[in-house]
């Protein structure tokens, strides 16, 4: 039988407590979402009113060959506007990208009692419904995800955590091998893009500056269950990601808007939502808030939502590369001098994440936590 959440707690507890996630009460086949999920007139995604970014993905095997000063051109003002743009031939082998969906799919298709061997506490590898994350907040988003920064510590070193739900993790959805390789392949990509981003400054970085800027790795799989009422929901609400750069795998569904402030000639105008399509074999690049930083505002972290799908359900996977909690992170000093000031403080990392994380911030108001001007 159907629970009935009579209270607030109740489906609080049948979604978290419980661990059948959004995914629980989708499958319930409810009609309509319950109210808590039911969002502001202005934080809904009307696909109606959005444009469609029809930019060509970048072909990054021409940065090997003649054409390769045109393409550092397309990554840099991709980087200065919207701060989103797609990549091909990135080295990800296709059929790799096929593995990680589907493995996406299979853990979050399991039972709530399978699931529940990750749920946070209980293991490094956890996954969480987005309420875990949002229970503050007033309305909820239709998602779920599973939190695996220490899912790379473990395939990494398992035995050191002595966590033998790792292996089974691994066995179950995918095999260590290959998002081992999806690890490897996405970091070197994000190491090329961003020298070459630096260059484009006139800034050189030795590894050792890289590494302080991409030190930490997170994957996540973010699952949205189908959901009857697309247009009154949000599967993540707007937000930038806070670090340096994101390289995103999304599957064939759509759903991916990336607010746009300025128009072509780099003016304030009224924002819009712009979705990023799916293009099969591409992964999606995005500016995180570090960057932005670090470049002193000339690169863009991209604010962006997520709506929701009532045909399938739909799985995205996140690689975050982001700054080791102890690094100090500000302008760097060749950029501030040629611009003239510096439009952010300098902040330890961890307080960075600590204040993102800390607050229910809409949009990009995490930056102002670094902001000087
Ligand atoms: O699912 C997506 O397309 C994007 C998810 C996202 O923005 C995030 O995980 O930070
Ligand atoms: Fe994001």
């Amino acid at each position: 039988m159907a629970p009935s959440f009579s209270d607030a707690d109740s489906m609080f507890n049948f979604v978290v407590r419980d661990g059948n996630g959004v995914k629980g009460l989708a499958d319930l086949g409810l009609s309509k979402v319950p109210q808590k999920y039911v969002q502001p007139r202005e934080e809904r995604i009307d696909k109606l009113n959005a444009t469609l970014n029809n930019n060509s993905p970048i072909d990054l095997s021409k940065l090997d060959g003649p054409d390769h000063d045109q393409v550092v051109e397309e990554i840099a003002t991709a980087a200065e506007t919207l701060g989103f743009f797609q990549v091909v031939n990135h080295g990800v082998p296709v059929e790799l990208l096929e593995a990680l969906k589907i493995a996406a799919h299979s853990f979050f298709g399991q039972l709530a009692e399978e699931k529940s061997a990750y749920r946070k506490g209980v293991s490094l590898a956890r996954w969480c419904s987005m309420e875990q994350v949002l229970r503050q907040r007033k309305r909820r988003h239709w998602s779920g995800r599973t939190i695996s920064a220490c899912v790379i510590l473990m395939i990494v070193k398992p035995a050191k955590f002595g966590l033998k739900n790792a292996e089974q993790l691994f066995n179950t959805c995918i095999s260590r091998e290959v998002a081992l390789e999806f690890l490897r392949i996405s970091i070197k990509m994000v190491r090329k893009l961003v020298e070459i981003l630096m260059g484009k400054l006139g800034v050189t970085l030795d590894d050792a500056k890289i590494d302080a800027l991409i030190g930490l790795k997170m994957v996540n799989m973010n699952f949205y269950p189908i959901c009857p009422n697309p247009e009154l929901t949000v599967g993540v609400g707007r937000h930038s990601d806070l670090g340096t750069l994101t390289v995103l795998l999304q599957d064939g569904i759509g759903g991916l808007y990336v607010k746009v402030e300025e128009n072509m000639e780099g003016k304030k105008q009224e924002a819009e939502w712009m979705e990023i399509p799916p293009i099969p074999g591409a992964l999606v690049i995005n500016i995180g808030d570090t960057l932005q930083i670090v470049s002193n505002g000339r690169y863009k972290s991209a604010e962006h939502r997520v709506r929701t799908t009532s045909v399938q359900s739909r799985v995205s996977i996140p690689v975050f590369a982001i700054p080791k909690g102890t690094e100090k992170i500000g302008p760097l000093p060749q950029v501030v001098e040629s611009d003239g000031v510096a439009l952010y403080r300098e902040v330890v990392f961890e307080d960075y994440m600590n204040n993102f994380f800390g607050n229910a911030h809409g949009g990009k108001k995490s930056l102002d936590f670094a902001r000087i001007y």
